[in-house]
C-alpha cells in the first residue's frame, strides 16, 4: 500500500486503523498462503510498481478506442520486458503463476493486457497439450515474447457445445500438413482475447479428419501474422470483435481460414497424434484431456474472483469509514456510514467472501497439483472429481464475485457510479467471468452429473470420493438436527445440497419410469440440477473456509483467530439466512432458531466493525493497484474526485466548440 504520511491520512481512517485489535501482518500471509509468497509479492510489486506509477499521463478511460487499445499495446511491452528481465530474475518460472504478478500487472492496466491470453492460456496450453520436444520449440520463444498468441476455441456459432465446433483440420499426407479452413459464417472463431490486432499466432480447436474420419476436436498452434510485417498471411481474415461491455482494450478476435496449410507438427500432440502416414494414435488415458487448459483456468479464477472482490471490498470499506451522512440522532455529528448496521451487512459479507473464495481457492490449487501428479503417474481416476470441484467452483466464485462487486458499488452511492472509483470496471471485467471459461449454468449442470451418479453410489452402500462423502450418511433420508455451532452449520448445509440432490435423482427416476428418455428427464430437472450443484457447491466452500481458518489460525496469535473465526462464522450464517426456505425443508431449524441466527449475525456485524479497516488493509493492496479515488490509502477521497475530474478532457477549456456550432445557433433560432 503507498502509506505516504500519516499527516496526509483521513483523520477517520487513522482512528479506524487505531481500533484495529489484530496484528494486519499475520493476516497477509495467511490470506496470500504464507510469510514467504507475501515477501515475494512485496518484492515483486517493488520493482514493477515504481514504473507503473507513471506509465499514464492520461488516464485510460479518457482515450478513445484506438488509442486505448494503442496505449494497452504500449503498456504491455513495457510490462513483458519487466517480467522478463525482472521478474523471472526474481523467484524463477514459478513466478507466471504467482499472486505477485497477477497483481502487479493490474497496476499497469485498468482494463485487460491485450497480452493477458498470451500468458493465460497460449503458455499454459503449451505446456499442457505439447509434447516435451514441441515445448523446446514453441515455449522459449513464447517465454521471450518472439511470438505472441491467442486461444481461440469459441466460434460465432458455438462457445459452450465444443463437439459442436466446425473449424476443419484435415491431414494431407501428401505434404505432411494440415488444412484449416472455416466452411461456414457461424464456424469462424470468436472473442478470443489479443487475436485481433495482437497476437502472431493462435491456438485454434478444430475438427481433426485424417484418412477420411473425423476424430473430434484437437487443437494446434497456427501461425496467423508474419513476423516481421505483421500482416494477415494468405487464407486467414482476423480483426476485431467491436466494442465490448468491458475487456475493450483485451483485443477480443474473429479469425477465418480459407484452406489454409500449416506444418502436422503443429497439432498439440501430447494426447493424440497424426502420423506422417495419416495415422491417428491416441495417447491419451482419458477421453477429455484435451480440456485441460479449461480446468486449469477454472482454477486460478477462483483466486482471480476473490482477488477483484478483495479489491472492491477494500475501496467500499475504506470509502465508508470516510464517508458521513444523515443524522440519525438529532443534534450529533453525522456518522460514519460505515456505523449503519445496513452498510455492514452490504459491505462484511464481501470481505467474508474474499477470504472464503481465496482459501478455498489455495484448497483447490493444491487439489489441482496432486491430481496433476496422479497424471504423470498415467493415472487418471480423480479428474472427474477435478472436473466437478473446479466447475461448480469457478461457476459459483465468479458469480458471487460479481454480484458482491456490484454490491460494492452500490455501498459508495453516487461516487461508486464514478469511473475513477475503479468499481464499474471491476464489474465490467468479472461479470465476465461468469460466462467465459464455461458458462455458468453449464457448469453446474457439468457438476450436477457427477453428483446425481454419486447419489446412485451413495445409496448402493459404494465408497464415496471426499468431496462427496457426506452423501453417504445423507442417504438415510432423516431431517439433520439443527445446530447453529459451525460443524452443525455444515452439516446442515450438506443435508440441503444432499436432499437436493435426492430430490432431482428421484425426479428423474419417477420420469424414466413413465417412459421419458434420460435426455429429456435431464432437460426436465435441469432447474433443480442447478440448485442441487449450487448447494453443494456452497457446503463445499463452508466446509473448505471453516478447515482452512481452523489449519491456519492454529499457530497465529489469539486475535487474529478471533476476527478469522468471527468472518468464516459470518460467512456461514450469512448464508443461513439467505436459505432459510432450505434449512426449513431439509433440518430440524424452527422460528425461535431463525431469531437467534438473524440476532447472532447481527452481533457478528458488531464485533467485525471495529476491525473493518483493519481487515481490508490486510489486503494489502497497493493504491497503484487498486486505481480507486475512493479506495486508497489515505482516504483523501474528495480531493482525489476533485484532481481526477479535473483530468477530464471536457474540463481543458471553458467553452466547448459545440457550443458555438448547436447551442448558440440553436438559442438564436438559426440551427
Ligand atoms: C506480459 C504479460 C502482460 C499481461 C499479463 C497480465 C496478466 C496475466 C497473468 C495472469 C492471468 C490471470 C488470470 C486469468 C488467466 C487466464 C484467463 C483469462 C481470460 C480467459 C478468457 C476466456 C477464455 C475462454 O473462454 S476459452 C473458451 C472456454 N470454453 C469453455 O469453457 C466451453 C465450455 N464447455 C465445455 O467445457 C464442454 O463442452 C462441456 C463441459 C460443456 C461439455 O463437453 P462435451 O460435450 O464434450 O462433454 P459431455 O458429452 O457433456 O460430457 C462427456 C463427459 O466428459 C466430462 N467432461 C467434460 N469436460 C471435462 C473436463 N474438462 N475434464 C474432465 N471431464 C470432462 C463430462 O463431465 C462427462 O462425463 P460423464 O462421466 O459422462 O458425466
Ligand atoms: C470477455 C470474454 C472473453 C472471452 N475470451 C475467449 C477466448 O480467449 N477464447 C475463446 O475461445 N473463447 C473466449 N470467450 C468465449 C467464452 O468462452 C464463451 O462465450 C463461453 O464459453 C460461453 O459460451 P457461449 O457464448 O457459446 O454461450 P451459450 O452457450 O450460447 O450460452 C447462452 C445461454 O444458453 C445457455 N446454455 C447453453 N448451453 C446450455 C445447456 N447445455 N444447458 C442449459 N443451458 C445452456 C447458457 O446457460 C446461457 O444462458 C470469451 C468470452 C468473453 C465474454
Amino acid at each position: 500500500m503507498t502509506k505516504g504520511t500519516q499527516a496526509d491520512v483521513n483523520p477517520d481512517l487513522k482512528k479506524e486503523r487505531l481500533k484495529c485489535n489484530f496484528n494486519i501482518q499475520e493476516v497477509t500471509f495467511i490470506i496470500d498462503g504464507g510469510k514467504d509468497k507475501t515477501l515475494q509479492r512485496k518484492k515483486i510489486e517493488d520493482v514493477a510498481l515504481n514504473i507503473a506509477a507513471s506509465i499514464d499521463e492520461v488516464p485510460e478511460e479518457c482515450l478513445n478506442l484506438k488509442e486505448r487499445y494503442d496505449n494497452a499495446v504500449r503498456k504491455s511491452c513495457v510490462y513483458s520486458n519487466i517480467v522478463k528481465n525482472e521478474l523471472l530474475e526474481i523467484t524463477g518460472l514459478e513466478a507466471l503463476g504467482s499472486p505477485g504478478l497477477r497483481r502487479t500487472a493490474d497496476a499497469f492496466f485498468k482494463d485487460v493486457s491485450p497480452f493477458m491470453l498470451h500468458l493465460g492460456m497460449f503458455v499454459p496450453t503449451i505446456i499442457g497439450q505439447c509434447t516435451p520436444e514441441q515445448q523446446a520449440h514453441w515455449l522459449p520463444k513464447a517465454l521471450e515474447m518472439q511470438i505472441i498468441g491467442a486461444y481461440a476455441q469459441t466460434e460465432l456459432g458455438h462457445g459452450t457445445f465444443i463437439r459442436g465446433l466446425e473449424t476443419t483440420a484435415t491431414y494431407d499426407p501428401a505434404t505432411e500438413e494440415f488444412v484449416l479452413h472455416s466452411p461456414t459464417l457461424t464456424s469462424t472463431k470468436w472473442w478470443a482475447g489479443g487475436l485481433g490486432n495482437t497476437a502472431n499466432h493462435c491456438i485454434v480447436v478444430a475438427q481433426l479428419y485424417t484418412k477420411g474420419q473425423c476424430h473430434g476436436t484437437h487443437p494446434f498452434i497456427v501461425p496467423i501474422r508474419d513476423l516481421d510485417t505483421h500482416e494477415p498471411f494468405p487464407g486467414v481474415k482476423v480483426g476485431d470483435v467491436g466494442i465490448r461491455m468491458g475487456f475493450n482494450t483485451a483485443d477480443n478476435g474473429f479469425l477465418r481460414f480459407n484452406q489454409y496449410r500449416i506444418p502436422r507438427e503443429n497439432m498439440m500432440m501430447k494426447n493424440a497424434k497424426v502420423m506422417k502416414d495419416g495415422t491417428y494414435v491416441k495417447v491419451a488415458r482419458h477421453e477429455k484431456l484435451t480440456y485441460g487448459t479449461m480446468v486449469f483456468v477454472r482454477v486460478t479464477l477462483v483466486m482471480e474472483a476473490a482477488f477483484n472482490l478483495a479489491k472492491a471490498a477494500t475501496i467500499a470499506v475504506r470509502y465508508s469509514a470516510v464517508r458521513r451522512q444523515s443524522q440519525p440522532k438529532p443534534g450529533e455529528p453525522e456518522p460514519q456510514i460505515l456505523d449503519y448496521p445496513t452498510q455492514q451487512h452490504k459491505l462484511f459479507i464481501c470481505i467474508a467472501t474474499a477470504h472464503a473464495l481465496q482459501l478455498t481457492g489455495l484448497w483447490l490449487w493444491r487439489t489441482f497439483e496432486a491430481v496433476l501428479a496422479d497424471m504423470r503417474k498415467g493415472d487418471t481416476d480423480s479428474l472427474p472429481e477435478l472436473h466437478a470441484l473446479s466447475s461448480c467452483l469457478k461457476a459459483v466464485s465468479t458469480s458471487d464475485s460479481a454480484a458482491l462487486i456490484e454490491q460494492c458499488r452500490f455501498a459508495c452511492g453516487g461516487h461508486g457510479y464514478m469511473l475513477s472509483s475503479n468499481l464499474p470496471l471491476l464489474y465490467s471485467f468479472v461479470t465476465a467471468t461468469r460466462t467465459y471459461e464455461g458458462d455458468y449454468t453449464v457448469l453446474l449442470l457439468q457438476t450436477a452429473r457427477f453428483l446425481v451418479k454419486a447419489w446412485e453410489q451413495a445409496e448402493s452402500g459404494k465408497v464415496l470420493t471426499p468431496t462427496v462423502a457426506y452423501l453417504a450418511c445423507a442417504a438415510a433420508k432423516e431431517k439433520v438436527v439443527w445446530s447453529d455451532s459451525v460443524d452443525g452449520m455444515i452439516r446442515s448445509f450438506q443435508a440441503v445440497a444432499a436432499g437436493k440432490i435426492a430430490a432431482c435423482a428421484e425426479n428423474i427416476k419417477r420420469l424414466t419410469k413413465t417412459g421419458t428418455s434420460l435426455e429429456d428427464a435431464w432437460q426436465l430437472s435441469t432447474v433443480r440440477l442447478v440448485a442441487a450443484s449450487e448447494a453443494h457447491c456452497r457446503a463445499m466452500i463452508c466446509q473448505a473456509y471453516w478447515h482452512e481458518v481452523t489449519r491456519l489460525t492454529a499457530s497465529c496469535s489469539a486475535s487474529v483467530k478471533i476476527v478469522m473465526e468471527q468472518l468464516a462464522t459470518l460467512y456461514l450464517v450469512y448464508w443461513a439466512l439467505e436459505t432459510t426456505g432450505d434449512l426449513l425443508r431439509y433440518s430440524t431449524i424452527c422460528e425461535s432458531e431463525l431469531n437467534k441466527l438473524q440476532l447472532k449475525y447481527e452481533e457478528l456485524l458488531a464485533l467485525i466493525r471495529p476491525n473493518a479497516v483493519g481487515l481490508v488493509d490486510a489486503f494489502d493492496f497497493r493504491d497503484e493497484i487498486l486505481h480507486s479515488t475512493l479506495g486508497a490509502y489515505d482516504g483523501r477521497v474528495y480531493e482525489r474526485l476533485m484532481e481526477e475530474a479535473l483530468k477530464s478532457p471536457l474540463n481543458e477549456t471553458s467553452v466547448q466548440s459545440s457550443f458555438h456550432k448547436y447551442i448558440r445557433p440553436l438559442a438564436k433560432g438559426k440551427l
